[in-house]
Order: structure tokens, then C-alpha cells, then sequence
């Protein structure tokens, strides 16, 4: 059943399953693969495979056994199926591979490219790529309309959250384990992110458009760091089914931001709640995954419960920090897969939201993308295209 209540066969949701973590893999198989000069390619080709059937799992699967759904496939849905985006928006046809890899991202080029991993283009084809093509978040500008400086009131709203940062004042308990930090991250830093995810997003293990195996697509495009999400099986595997290409690791500056707001979450916490161990109601962690997604105007996710990872992870509450870039969404979350029981709350450019703890497995969702919400200052010195950029980090 999808968020609109069309049953949709065999269509199994994002982190439905609690698989019970085996021994598949263990933490060794999740060391980064080393840097390698890129190697691109047919990138910026849409590729298209007929037989939908050679979309097997190409990667090995990490940790999970069979996904022991707690509802059945076919009910748990992850996105909200609208029609797809139009193809054109934001697609690159060609790009120069010379901009992906450089040491200076942090992120890195994953040494094994998928056309590496497999030997060779025509190999790489075989493992499965389905349709893949690059999606640029940052289009080149090309005198298209003209952005206006940001107005002396939007400054000076900077001005005030920064001001408010600095005072620890823009936090929120929204419950047990659940903390929002309103324009948490700095416009700078947000712009970096911007960046760094345009430069790892448009190659290789870049954005792609997540489809189920019934050929029904996610609403948005999405990028895996340090380990891929596969929709289709709700697991982590290490290479990914739609073109076999392993994911980029997280940049350490994301990472770094991660750590810095579980523990601005748990200062407040501490400030306002009192816990005799902060550690019991928000755990600390330290993130091995990041799923990215970009949500056009009409992107959003249908309410999920992120449960992938791994059972230690799950049971000790280990948080999901996600980070909002560019437009503002409204953001539901509820203890039950039922929009009418969710709260809402709206999520800004900048804002962290981290749950945690008790709230670890709340269902959650993106219910609408508010259009023509990001702020000037960010368009303006990163080109970000109309959308919402967000981050959730994860420890596997
Ligand atoms: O976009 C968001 O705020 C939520 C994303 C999310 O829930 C996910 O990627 O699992
Ligand atoms: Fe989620």
C-alpha cells in the first residue's frame, strides 16, 4: 500500500525489516575501499536494461538476514509515488570526469568505481545497471533568471538564529530521544555540504532515481555514502542494484557535524530534561552511513521507520541525525504508520533533527517540499536548484 492507499504488489518499503544482525560481513567488510584516480563511466548516459530480472542483488549483504518485515511486503512503502520527475530537470548528458575525486573533498572517489569493481564497462553492465542518470543538484548558472541579493530581513534572521546558536537557545525537545536544532548549521557550512554533495553526487555512486522492482519510482533522487540503502530489499549491500557502483565515504567534515549536534542535543537534554545519563535518553554515535536525498517540489516520502541497520545499533537507540538543506519541508512523525495520528514540525535550511533513544523508531515522513523557501544567500553561492537537500546519518 502506498501513501495514497494503491496497493502496489510485492513492493516492500524503506526500513520496514528488523533483520536480526548476523555475521554477514562484519565491521571489516565496511572499511573504506581506497582512492583511486576516477574512473568514469557511460556517466550522464541514461541506460536502459530491459530485463528487469538482471536487477539481482549485486552487492553482498551486510549484516541482515532475510528482512523479517514486521508488516508484510507490499504495505510499507517509502515514498509517495506521485508521478516522476520530468527527466529533463537538473539531468546532466555529459560531464567532466575530472571534477570528481580530487582529494580535497574529504569524500573521496571510492577507489572501485563500478565500472572498476567489475572489470570493465561491458562487465559493468551485466551487474545490473537499470537507469541511471546524472543528476546534477547544482546546475552550471546559464544567465537563466536572475537571483535577487537576499533582502536586509533575511540577513538579519541570520543574524538572530546565529546569535541564538551561540546562546544554545534554538534547540527543541519534541520528546524522549527526539531533538530539533533550528538553523543548527551555519550558512557556510551548509554551502560546503551543497557542494560536496554536487561534487560526489553527479559521477559515479552519485544520484540516481531509486525505483522499486514493480518499476514504481521514489519520489526523489538519493545518494548513499559509506554503505548503499537497496529500497527493494530494505538492506545495506555494497554495491548498488541499479549500476553495481559502490558508494563514496562520508566526508569527515559531515561527520564531524554529526558528532558536534548529538552533543548540542544532549547539552540540551541535560539543560532541560535533567536525565541522570544523558547517554540512556540520546546515545552518542559515530556515523558510517548517510543516505542523501534530494526532494524536488514534488518529492516526498511516505511514513517509514528506518530500521536497516544493524540490530546492536537499533537496540541501543543509536540516532538518526538528518540535516536540512535549501527548502523548507514539513517533516511528520508518529508511533504508528498513521498520518492522521503524526505530528508535524517544519524543517528549514540549516535545522538538525536527530531521534534517538526511545524515539529511535518512530515512524516518519516528508508530507510536502515548500517551494521557493531556501534561503537567497544559499542559492546564491551554491546554484542549488528548487528542492530540499537532506542528510540522515546512521551508524550501522
Ligand atoms: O528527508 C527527510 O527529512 C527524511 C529522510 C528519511 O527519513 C530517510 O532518508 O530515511
Ligand atoms: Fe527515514
Amino acid at each position: 500500500m502506498n501513501p495514497h492507499g494503491t496497493p502496489t504488489a510485492g513492493q516492500r518499503g524503506r526500513r520496514g525489516g528488523r533483520g536480526r544482525s548476523a555475521s554477514v560481513g562484519g565491521r571489516s567488510s565496511w572499511a573504506p575501499v581506497q582512492n583511486s584516480p576516477p574512473t568514469h563511466y557511460k556517466v550522464g548516459v541514461e541506460e536502459n536494461y530491459a530485463d528487469d530480472s538482471s536487477r539481482r542483488m549485486s552487492g553482498l549483504s551486510l549484516g541482515r538476514g532475510s528482512s523479517s518485515h514486521q508488516n508484510s511486503p507490499g504495505t510499507f512503502p517509502r515514498d509517495s509515488y506521485q508521478a516522476s520527475e520530468p527527466a529533463a530537470y537538473g539531468m546532466l548528458q555529459t560531464m567532466n570526469p575530472f571534477e570528481l575525486g580530487n582529494s580535497d573533498d574529504g569524500g573521496s572517489q571510492k577507489g572501485e568505481t563500478a565500472a572498476k569493481a567489475s572489470g570493465s564497462e561491458s562487465e559493468q553492465a551485466e551487474v545490473g545497471p537499470v537507469n541511471r542518470t546524472s543528476f546534477d543538484i547544482c546546475p552550471p548558472k546559464t544567465g537563466g533568471p536572475v537571483r535577487l541579493k537576499p533582502s536586509l530581513s533575511e540577513v538579519n534572521k541570520l543574524k538572530r538564529n546565529m546569535q541564538r546558536n551561540m546562546e544554545g537557545n534554538n534547540g527543541r525537545v519534541l520528546r524522549p530521544g527526539m531533538v530539533l536544532l533550528k538553523h543548527h548549521l551555519s550558512l557556510d557550512n551548509q554551502v560546503k555540504i551543497v557542494n560536496l554533495c554536487r561534487k560526489l553526487g553527479v559521477g559515479t555512486g552519485g544520484f540516481y532515481q531509486p525505483e522499486y522492482r514493480n518499476g514504481e519510482k521514489m519520489h526523489l533522487k538519493m545518494m548513499c555514502l559509506g554503505h548503499n540503502w537497496e529500497p527493494d530489499d530494505d538492506k545495506y549491500v555494497e554495491n548498488r542494484n541499479v549500476d553495481g557502483a559502490k558508494p563514496h565515504s562520508i566526508p569527515q567534515e559531515f561527520s564531524l557535524l554529526v558528532i558536534d549536534a548529538i552533543k548540542d542535543s544532549q547539552a540540551l537534554i541535560e539543560k532541560t530534561c535533567k536525565p541522570g545519563n544523558v547517554e540512556y535518553v540520546l546515545p552518542s554515535m559515530s556515523p558510517s552511513i548517510c543516505v542523501v536525498n534530494f526532494y524536488t517540489a514534488s518529492g516526498r516520502l511516505g511514513l517509514h521507520q528506518d530500521k536497516a541497520e544493524s540490530f546492536e545499533s537499533l537496540r541501543k537507540g543509536l540516532p538518526v541525525v538528518s540535516f536540512s538543506i535549501g527548502d523548507s519541508a514539513e517533516f511528520e512523525y508518529a508511533d504508528q504508520r498513521d498520518d492522521k495520528r503524526a505530528e508535524k514540525v517544519l524543517l528549514e535550511s540549516g535545522d538538525v533533527l536527530i531521534f534517538g533513544g526511545k524515539s529511535r523508531n518512530i515512524f516518519h515522513g516528508v508530507t510536502k517540499v515548500q517551494q521557493n523557501t531556501a534561503p537567497k544567500a544559499l542559492l546564491d553561492q551554491t546554484n542549488l536548484q528548487k528542492g530540499r537537500l537532506n542528510l540522515t546519518f546512521r551508524q550501522y
